[in-house]
């Protein structure tokens, strides 16, 4: 893919946006994306994620830091970075009397080289709606002729702002393998969502924003790794929590008891587990109740965006884990 002699399709550096009122929505990010990434930009209500979008989409002029979109500036450089870009606003706005074809149609007169629109209508499965007026769609139909629009020009970076807001779960899934597989023919996707397990499933990379900033940022993986694992079970009969090889030993970072069930808190879950099992075994006791597993992203997001908050409201600045 040309990008103009960049290593990175979309380069965000110390990004600010401030609206008319003097409020600061986005507060000196920055990021990468790289060609035939899907990166995902995910964050509380208000935190940022749409003011961020439509900077990238040149929409608005920043108030500080800078954006590169394909090697251009896509505010003053409209012309070079448009032709090349889709782009799959939270509202399409479409006029409602117009059918879903003519609207794909309209829609491609705007778009120079673009697809035929019933290609990208059946790419979105919406084929058997053609003849349907805009108004009588449903909320997901909607957003999925948003997303067929984007196509039209076969582009190079896809912006997406909530794909799948108003899908149904067989429609997320659709719209998720759908963008997996632009992504494997080599689009760039950025996407904003709100649903944690459209990050985890689709995200190579992501960032995590909150009230302007950006609160951590990598793969799932990588920011799910910022939160410790957990082991619960039940004690077994006769036993106290005592009585355990020293939680220390076992790479235990925190643990709580309720009754006779006990949780474990650990950075090294295969070790904690293993110790815990051979501990088990030798006293030839059953662990009931077991349950051992990692993080999820949700967790993560929840305890960065409340640990962010404790910070702010302590009066210090927020802590940037961006890599
Ligand atoms: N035109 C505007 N004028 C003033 N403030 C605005 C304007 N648009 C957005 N904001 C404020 O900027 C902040 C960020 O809004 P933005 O829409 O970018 O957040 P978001 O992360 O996309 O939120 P959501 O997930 O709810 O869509 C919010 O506090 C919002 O109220």
């Amino acid at each position: 893919m040309e990008t103009s002699g960049h290593e990175h399709v979309i380069e965000v550096t110390d990004l600010r946006r401030v609206y008319g009122g003097g409020f600061e929505a986005v507060r000196g990010i920055s990021f990468s994306v790289r060609p035939g990434e899907i990166f995902a930009l995910l964050g509380t209500n208000g935190a940022g994620k749409t003011s961020t979008v439509e900077l990238l989409e040149g929409l608005a002029q920043p108030a500080g830091g800078r954006v590169r979109v394909l090697g251009h500036d896509p505010y003053t450089d409209r012309a070079a970075v448009r032709p090349r870009t889709g782009v799959m606003l939270q509202e399409g706005g479409f006029p409602s009397e117009l059918t879903v074809a003519e609207t794909a149609r309209m829609w491609a007169g705007c778009v120079s080289g673009a697809r035929p629109p019933a290609e990208v209508l059946a790419l979105v499965g919406l084929e058997s709606k053609a003849g349907t007026r805009v108004k009588q769609l449903s909320g997901g139909q909607r957003r999925r002729l948003d997303l067929a629009l984007a196509l039209l020009g076969d582009p190079e970076v896809l912006f997406l702002d909530e794909p799948s807001t108003g899908l149904d779960a067989e429609g997320r899934r659709a719209t998720w393998e759908l963008v997996s597989a632009l992504r494997d023919g080599g689009t760039t996707v950025l996407l904003t969502t709100h649903y944690l397990e459209e990050a985890e499933n689709l995200a190579d990379r992501l960032a995590i924003m909150h009230e302007g900033r950006i609160a951590a940022t990598g793969t799932p993986a990588e920011v799910t790794a910022t939160e410790p694992s957990r082991i619960s079970f039940e004690l077994p009969d006769g036993y106290f929590v005592g009585d355990l090889p020293p939680l220390g030993d076992l790479g235990v970072t925190g643990h709580e008891t309720d009754g006779r069930t006990v949780r474990l808190r650990t950075r090294e879950l295969q070790r904690t587990a293993t110790a815990l099992l051979v501990w088990a075994e030798r006293a030839r006791v059953e662990l009931h109740r077991l349950d051992v597993r990692s993080a999820s992203l949700e967790e993560a997001f929840l305890n960065i965006a409340k640990n962010v908050s404790a910070e702010q409201a302590g009066g210090l600045t927020t802590k940037e884990y961006a890599a």
